[in-house]
């Protein structure tokens, strides 16, 4: 009981703290939510991606207040020059709320790194395992499970007849992810795991109800709610224990030194004495193996899946992806390399879709910082209401920087095109991309894998399992959308998984059909 009144004591203390220093943002227009208590995240969660984010910046402007529970705002900036100050400014950190959730999900590990040296000291030896050249060498591995990919799917045509087979593609595209993070980094299948993968599901699948979109809504502003027992944390504690046994495994057999042909990750925290001048030890590097298969197992296999769902409607995109490599492939008579799936002078075409596809399907809705000092945040497109060109945040300002739907879909960024899938947006000079789109300072002017010092480290690694699969389909196989129609619904895990609208009760699921490719 005591317990109960200190933390409702705690509570009051918090909220009152965020609600009298937020004065700064009253100029800042914003909705209001439907329910003051569990603020806009009780809004946003039911609704599938592409409409609520869009709506307010029609409504409000690139830059405005969202209100969270008990009302307590946040800063929305949508503009591109203010998100390259927010995700590059020492000013702005990761928000408390994601910290605990990072640290209580993953431990002391890579995700924490600025807030402590050794972190910091984590990132430069993840840094070395996803590099390009590490890449570039494990390349192979990520050609083997395109293969396989297409040899299942080749066998199941062969039985089938012309109308082709049916495959689901989440799944298809997860056990390609799982097995290119798994084997590439610590020489393991996990998809061959009886639990693991089962384990990760379960963590990614929480149920949509009452109860959880309540426990979202409230998380941010009390993460003390992480801590406390649920299906999800006891499923999280059982992955890292399992987890642990098989990295405790493979850290023994390789000495805790340099691991297998293809262990990028293991070989560069063996040798993390060399990199940073502190060895890793075993729970840090443990915490680092399960931060490496979140962060990058269905975050491309969602955007591998959602890839296809977009081509299958587009016939067109397809026959002309499917000449260019085919071109490619004939006039040097051999197979496509990686040097070749990486050069965009070589296939312009896939390197614009894939591009596209970074820029319409990014996993992450949002990225959320908080201001640590007083900042003042410079804007590209003046506050809608006031004109002012600057917004000033005090520290603990929460602030998000809106990707999928916000910078990545706004028609005053990319024209009055930006709904369109339109890869030949991407063709061309890069001078001729529309000004505000080169004021996205991240690297290829999108924020798909964030900016700054928190940029991702898979990027590289996302992107060369990105183009190899989806060349690899494309040049084997047709794929064709069936009558359903899907809508994408961000997971509490910030993964993106596709409904049936109207059979939304139903498990996430994306089925396509798939038939042989004539190649002209
Ligand atoms: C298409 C696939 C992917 C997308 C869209 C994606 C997106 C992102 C984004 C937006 C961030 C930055 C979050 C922030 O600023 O707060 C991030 C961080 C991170 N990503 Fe990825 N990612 C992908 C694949 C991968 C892969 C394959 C790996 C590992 C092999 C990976 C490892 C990481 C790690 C370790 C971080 C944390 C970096 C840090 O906090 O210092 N990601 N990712």
């Amino acid at each position: 009981m005591a317990l109960v009144g200190i933390l409702f004591a705690l509570a009051v203390i918090f909220v009152l703290h965020r609600l009298l220093r937020l004065h700064t943002l009253k100029d800042i227009p914003g909705p209001t939510p439907s329910n003051w208590f569990l603020g806009y995240v009780y809004d946003l969660s039911p609704k599938p991606i592409g409409t609520p984010f869009k709506e307010w910046t029609r409504t409000y402007g690139q830059t405005y207040k969202l209100r969270g529970p008990f009302g307590v705002s946040e800063l929305v900036v949508g503009d591109p020059k203010g998100a390259a100050y927010v995700l590059n400014s020492p000013d702005f950190q990761r928000s408390y709320s994601d910290r605990v959730a990072l640290e209580e999900f993953f431990g002391d590990g890579v995700f924490n790194a600025e807030v402590n040296q050794d972190c910091a000291r984590q990132r430069a030896v993840l840094n070395t395992a996803f590099s390009p050249t590490n890449v570039r060498e494990v390349a192979h591995v990520l050609f083997d499970l395109a293969e396989r990919l297409a040899k299942e799917w080749e066998d199941e045509l062969q039985q089938a007849g012309p109308a082709g087979i049916l495959s689901e593609m989440t799944s298809k595209m997860q056990r390609v992810a799982i097995d290119a993070i798994s084997q590439t980094t610590f020489s393991y299948t996990l998809s061959a795991d009886p639990h693991i993968p089962a384990m990760i599901a379960k963590i990614a699948d929480v149920p949509s109800n009452a109860l959880t979109l309540i426990a979202e809504s409230l998380v941010d502003t009390f993460p003390i709610l992480y801590k406390v027992p649920s299906p999800m944390r006891d499923w999280t504690v059982m992955l890292r224990t399992e987890l642990g046994k098989i990295a405790d495994r493979i850290w023994q057999e390789s000495g805790g030194s340099e691991g297998g042909m293809h262990s990028k990750l293991l070989d560069a925290m063996g040798k993390s004495k060399m990199i940073t001048g502190e060895p890793m030890n075993r729970d840090t590097a443990i915490a680092n193996m399960c931060a490496v298969i979140f962060a990058g197992y269905e975050t491309t296999a969602n955007i591998l899946a959602e890839c296809l769902y977009e081509l299958a409607k587009k016939p067109s995109i397809q026959d002309a992806l499917r000449t260019e490599l085919s071109t490619l492939t004939s006039t040097e008579n051999c197979s496509l390399t990686y040097d070749d799936l990486t050069d965009t002078a070589a296939l312009p075409y896939l390197d614009a879709v894939t591009r596209e596809t970074f820029r319409t399907k990014a996993v992450l809705l949002t990225i959320t910082r908080a201001a640590v000092a007083p900042s003042t945040i410079p804007l590209a497109f003046p506050v809608k209401s006031t004109g002012a060109t600057s917004v000033a945040v005090e520290p603990g300002q929460v602030v998000n920087v809106p990707v999928r739907d916000g910078i990545h879909a706004d028609p005053a960024i990319w024209g009055e095109d930006v709904d369109e899938f339109k890869p030949e947006r991407w063709l061309g000079e890069e001078e001729k991309l529309p000004e505000a789109v080169r004021m996205i300072k991240a690297p290829g002017h999108l924020l798909t894998f964030g900016d700054g010092p928190k940029t991702c480290l898979g990027r590289y690694f996302a992107t060369a399992e990105f183009k190899i699969v989806l060349a690899t389909v494309i040049q084997r196989f047709v794929i064709e959308d069936v009558e359903d129609v899907y809508d994408f619904y961000r997971q509490t895990s910030d993964t993106i998984k596709p409904r049936i609208r109207g059979r939304e009760h139903e498990p996430p699921q994306l089925n396509l059909r798939v038939k042989w490719a004539e190649i002209a």
